[in-house]
């Protein structure tokens, strides 16, 4: 147990509780540690600080060979960072080796955006020159969450560090391994020491770096519940900027289509990929009722009756790994059992094959008749369907929720997708393609519960720098007419 948290360029030891990494699959420990105490988190907080002015005002090139430096380390690097991935996240070797690639390519979309919404324009205005420029906040700290540990901070770490800031990143306790590895990669690309921080620990870490004085701000990934709570940790400090990417409980709404197989397949890809844990699964699925929506879930289940589910790096590949935890295994099935009990219909019920094991079996069941649905994200592979009487009570349905990340339709009718755009209140709005593989290059984040008008991706830029609007001139000169009731004599 040593070396885990990473402050003022040096690794030192976490002073703080001991806890473990496990492999959610076998239960091996894949990484050992201590978090860091609040004055271990005061340190990293100082050495950001400290290192803010020489980052802030090194030129853009020059930060820009840092983060190609880090790029070309992830691509050096990348199967065995794919391997960490699959290993503590359970997510098939396929799949990570994905995220690594999105987080190479984070640099390069970071920059085009960067020079795109917060670069440098000016204009003669009068007998001067209008300028605006941007400027990083200083010290921000980056909450990540476990399902993609590796690119979901990273989508706030890239651009925060191009705008100029210096970070203290907080990644999951249940991912420290994949962390640890995305900061040794920083190191290889030759970041300057206190620029890039690492506090490794939980829910404690994390309140004591949200409440520490010394931030100028928070760019967090995670939970709607640890969202709201950090928002309430952040009340009353409008000085300090907050940025939320949480949860959301998506609907995909099933028209009746020509080619089932291609809905059925669409279908699997919203709510399966990644063990149903991206914030972007779809969660409901709303399906017409009658003869047409009765053979439409028939093919549905059969097909994903077959979905492969197995180990990170089992051959052939699966489809679907495990979720992150035997806890978190638990709890889903509770989930489920709780439904079933209050009505809902197993049409393809989610299991847990062995105790021992976070895995398992893509679930679906129709809650249409269960009274007082809860509007609550469940985080992983169980798909509610309830059946719709027509167009617009699918809408109604849709739309009945806290949450407001993402939507899809799946209709031949382009009317209908229009229909769905305009009364779709989310921040995601797909047409006959999946929910979820959201692109880096475009806005990434959602209304209501899910956000709090931060997005993410693409617009990261926006929330990594404020603007400062100057009016310069190089002549301090008297106007040509002087403003009446003055005089210089
Ligand atoms: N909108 C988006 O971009 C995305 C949202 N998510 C959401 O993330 C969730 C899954 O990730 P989790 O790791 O379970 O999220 P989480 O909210 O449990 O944890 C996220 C981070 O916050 C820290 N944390 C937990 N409680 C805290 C507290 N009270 N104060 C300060 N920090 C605290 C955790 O240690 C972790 O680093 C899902 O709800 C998912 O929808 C995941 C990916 C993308
Ligand atoms: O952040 C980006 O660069 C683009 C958004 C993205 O990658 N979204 C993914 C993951 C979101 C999640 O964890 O759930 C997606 O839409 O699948």
């Amino acid at each position: 147990m040593m070396n885990t948290l990473y402050i003022t360029g040096a690794w030192q030891d976490g002073k703080g509780d001991a806890f473990d990494s496990l492999n959610p699959v076998t239960q091996q420990v894949i990484w050992s540690g201590q978090s860091a105490t609040a004055e271990q988190v005061d340190a990293a907080v100082k050495s950001a600080r400290q290192a803010f002015p020489a980052w802030a005002t090194r030129s853009l090139d020059e930060r820009i060979a840092v983060l190609e430096g880090f790029a070309a380390a992830l691509k050096n690097r990348a199967d065995e960072i794919a391997r960490c991935i699959g290993e503590e996240t359970g997510k098939p070797l396929w799949e990570s080796a994905t995220e690594v690639t999105s987080m190479a390519n984070k640099v390069a979309i970071s920059i085009q955006s960067y020079r795109e919404r917060t670069g440098e324009k000016s204009g003669p205005l009068g007998d001067a020159t209008a300028v605006l420029r941007h400027k990083p906040h200083g010290v921000v700290a980056v909450f990540g969450p476990y399902n993609f540990p590796g690119h979901l901070p990273n989508g706030h770490i890239v651009p925060g560090l191009l705008a100029g800031n210096t970070v203290v990143f907080k990644p999951s306790e249940l991912t420290p391994k994949v962390a640890e590895l995305t900061v040794q990669c920083w190191i290889e690309a030759g970041l300057p020491a206190g620029v890039l921080n690492l506090l490794q620990g939980a829910r404690d870490t994390g309140i004591a770096l949200a409440g520490h004085s010394g931030i100028d701000g928070l760019f967090f990934t995670g939970s709607s519940r640890t969202g709201n709570s950090l928002h309430q940790q952040f009340a009353g400090r409008p000085d300090k900027i907050l940025a939320l990417e949480m949860g959301g409980n998506n609907p995909l709404v099933v028209d009746q289509v020509a080619d089932v197989d291609a809905a059925v397949y669409t279908v699997i890809q919203s709510a399966f990929i990644s063990a149903g844990q991206r914030c972007t699964c779809a969660r409901r699925l709303l399906v017409p009722e009658g003869a047409w929506g009765d053979a439409f879930l028939t093919r549905l289940v059969e097909v994903t009756s077959t979905i492969q589910v197995g180990a990170f790096d089992q051959q052939p590949a699966p489809f679907m790994g495990s979720v992150i935890s035997l806890a978190a295994a638990r709890a889903l099935l509770d989930a489920q059992e709780v439904m079933l009990a209050n009505g809902a219909v197993a049409l393809l019920e989610m299991t847990q094959p062995a105790t021992q094991s976070a895995l398992l079996t893509p679930g679906i069941i129709d809650v249409s008749d269960v009274f007082d649905r809860e509007d609550e994200e469940l985080f992983g592979p169980l798909l509610q369907v309830i059946r719709y009487a027509d167009f617009d009570a699918a809408i109604e349905e849709a739309n009945a929720t806290q949450y407001g990340l993402a939507a899809g339709l799946l209709s031949d009718s382009q009317a209908r997708y229009q229909q769905f755009w305009l009364q779709s209140r989310a921040g995601i709005v797909n047409w006959n393609k999946q929910l979820t593989g959201a692109a880096s290059t475009a806005p990434f984040g959602g209304v209501g519960a899910s956000g709090n008008h931060r997005a993410s991706a693409y617009y990261a830029a926006d929330y990594c720098a404020y603007p400062v609007a100057s009016l310069e001139t190089e002549t301090l000169a008297l106007p040509a007419s002087l403003t009446p009731g003055i005089t210089l004599k």
